[in-house]
């Protein structure tokens, strides 16, 4: 899904083939040190704006592209176009607290990282990365399955570990993690440099996204025969017993059962990745101001 809400003027758009990632070249404390080529807003793109001002556009045009988004007038519309101001607002008032800091998002497969990731980097004027993209890079192979086929997950992890290790020292970030990423505790000291956020999304949600899309770029899930979500269902079923609490040392915990209740709703599959975001900055919010409950505390001393 290709998502864009960039309210604000601030904001930076990075476009994703025009990041150049070589591990070599990384230098510490120094934020270009990934080689970034970044889109600003300007006066121009404003003008060009057909009598919209700049945000009512970008929001527009975001609601209208999402799979399923709403003509422009209608209710669900108007809905979209709240959720995004609110979502606006919120990240004006998270970001005096954040002073730069990154942000992690961690969460199996599917749970939404890199889409709410997107959203929450241009709200926020952050660069957006995706790690599994910066070790493939990194690598020099087109897909992380590639990569698990022509080396191994160990080699994958290996290098997976390298890339946050490097991002560790980097401020406004907005990092999707692999699914994987929490099981090594080396991570977890990488990630915590910044604010780590799991999104926990139930795994009938999961696995319908990810039979959806098929499992061609997750090895992890990728099954010859079968029907996909079923197949997909018992795999992330066997991967979330073995991980389930390697999530829960998140700073923040965005749990998708939770706003759908908040929104009366039964199901978590009508929720967007803007309330979803919403929530996130939420949970940030109060984590930041309040630091962590008493067990984080322990878990982040040792
Ligand atoms: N809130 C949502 N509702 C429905 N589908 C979503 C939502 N968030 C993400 N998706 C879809 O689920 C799939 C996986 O999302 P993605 O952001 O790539 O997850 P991750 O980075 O955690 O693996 C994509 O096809 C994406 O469009
Ligand atoms: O859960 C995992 O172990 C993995 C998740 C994947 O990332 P996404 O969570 O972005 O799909 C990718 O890193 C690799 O296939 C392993």
């Amino acid at each position: 899904m290709e998502v864009s809400v960039g309210l604000s003027s601030r904001s930076i758009g990075l476009q994703r083939r025009d990041v150049g990632y070589s591990r070599s070249c990384v230098e510490r404390k120094r934020v270009p040190a990934l080689s970034l080529k970044v889109r600003s807003w300007n006066g121009a793109s404003i003008r060009q704006n057909n009598g919209y001002c700049h945000h009512q556009r970008k929001v527009s045009w975001w609601c209208c592209k999402r799979p399923g988004g709403a003509a422009p007038g209608s209710e669900d519309f108007h809905n979209s176009v709240d959720e995004a101001l609110l979502l606006k607002r919120k990240s004006e008032e998270v970001a005096p607290y954040l002073c730069g800091r990154c942000i992690y998002l961690v969460g199996m497969m599917g749970s939404g990282k890199s889409t709410v990731g997107k959203i929450l980097s241009e709200v926020l004027g952050y660069s957006f990365f995706d790690s599994d993209k910066l070790v493939e890079q990194a690598v020099g192979l087109p897909s992380v399955a590639q990569i698990f086929k022509e080396y191994s997950e160990a080699f994958f992890r290996d290098n997976e570990s390298e890339v946050l290790k490097d991002l560790s020292s980097m401020r406004r970030l907005v990092v999707a993690t692999g699914g994987g990423a929490v099981i090594r505790p080396t991570n977890w000291g990488y990630m915590k440099q910044g604010i780590t956020v799991w999104l926990d999304v139930p795994l009938e949600a999961l696995a319908r996204r990810i039979a959806a899309v098929g499992t061609d770029s997750r090895p992890l899930l990728h099954q010859e025969s079968g029907d996909p979500y079923t197949k997909a269902f018992a795999r992330l079923t066997t991967l979330a017993e073995q991980r389930g609490e390697a999530y829960a040392n998140a700073d923040a915990r965005v749990c998708l059962e939770v706003i759908a209740a908040k929104q009366g709703k039964s199901d978590v599959c009508g929720l967007t990745p803007i309330a979803i975001a919403i929530e996130a900055l939420i949970k940030i919010e109060v984590f930041l101001k309040e630091g962590a409950p008493v067990e984080k505390r322990a878990f982040l001393q040792g």
